[in-house]
């Protein structure tokens, strides 16, 4: 893949993702669909996006017993997406049977420890690691159940790529160095992510809440 970014079109609004799609589409590597997305738009609206051309990451964080995790991914027979998402904390057969229920050409990965997270939110929900050491965990139990790649921070990605080498990293809460962090928490640059092992970058508000979007993302696609 030449160009490593997806794009995250976090909309509701089928119109607006479309027309930022179409204005950077020259700039990015593939299109990333979310829960905001989805609810509003369901599977018509993946598959209007599709006709795009690019490839389509399909993320939705699915967490739940295996059964309804399995059946939710059966359940999205047709859209093959080139990426999608589970949580990896919904356990290891859980991942096994996400595995085992998508189609062949795409890749699971797994979310290990969410962006927006530091070490005193993972203590309110009663994980003593620190942001590091539960994505290390996470990645091996990732890698054990046969799923594709993990998701994770720029912070991690070095290590978790040295534990396991033909691992897929997605890399979200990615910022050029004047960006603007919102909620992420866990942040670094895209080219400091790319360095450190990224198979690909997950970038959404640097280039859809850019006055210019296409100028943003060519910005972006110039420093890797
Ligand atoms: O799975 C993801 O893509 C994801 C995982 C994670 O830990 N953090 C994270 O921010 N994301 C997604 O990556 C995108 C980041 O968006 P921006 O913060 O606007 O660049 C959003 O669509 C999030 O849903």
């Amino acid at each position: 893949m030449t160009n490593r970014i997806f794009v995250a079109l976090d909309t509701p609004d089928m119109a607006r993702a479309r027309a930022i799609a179409q204005r950077v589409r020259h700039h990015v590597g593939g299109i990333k669909l979310g829960l905001e997305f989805f609810m509003a738009n369901g599977r018509h609206g993946v598959t209007e996006m599709h006709e795009l051309g690019l490839p389509i990451f399909l993320d939705l964080k699915l967490h739940d017993i295996p059964n309804t995790v399995a059946k939710a991914i059966q359940a999205l027979r047709g859209l093959d997406p080139a990426i999608l998402t589970v949580h990896a904390s919904g356990g290891r057969a859980m991942l096994e049977d996400a595995k085992a229920a998508a189609p062949l050409g795409t890749k699971v990965v797994a979310v290990t420890t969410l962006t927006s997270l530091d070490s005193n939110d993972l203590r309110s929900i009663g994980c003593a690691n620190a942001p590091h050491d539960q994505v290390l965990r996470l990645t091996e139990l990732a890698r054990e159940s046969g799923v594709d790649g993990i998701v994770c921070s720029g912070e991690e990605v070095a290590a978790a790529h040295k534990l396991w080498p033909k691992g897929f990293f997605v890399v979200p809460g990615v910022r050029p160095a004047d960006g603007e962090i919102g909620d992420q928490k866990r942040v670094v640059t895209p080219r400091a992510a790319l360095d450190a092992g990224a198979s690909i970058l997950v970038i959404g508000r640097p280039i859809t809440a850019a006055s210019d979007p296409d100028a943003a993302a060519r910005a972006i696609s110039a420093t890797l």
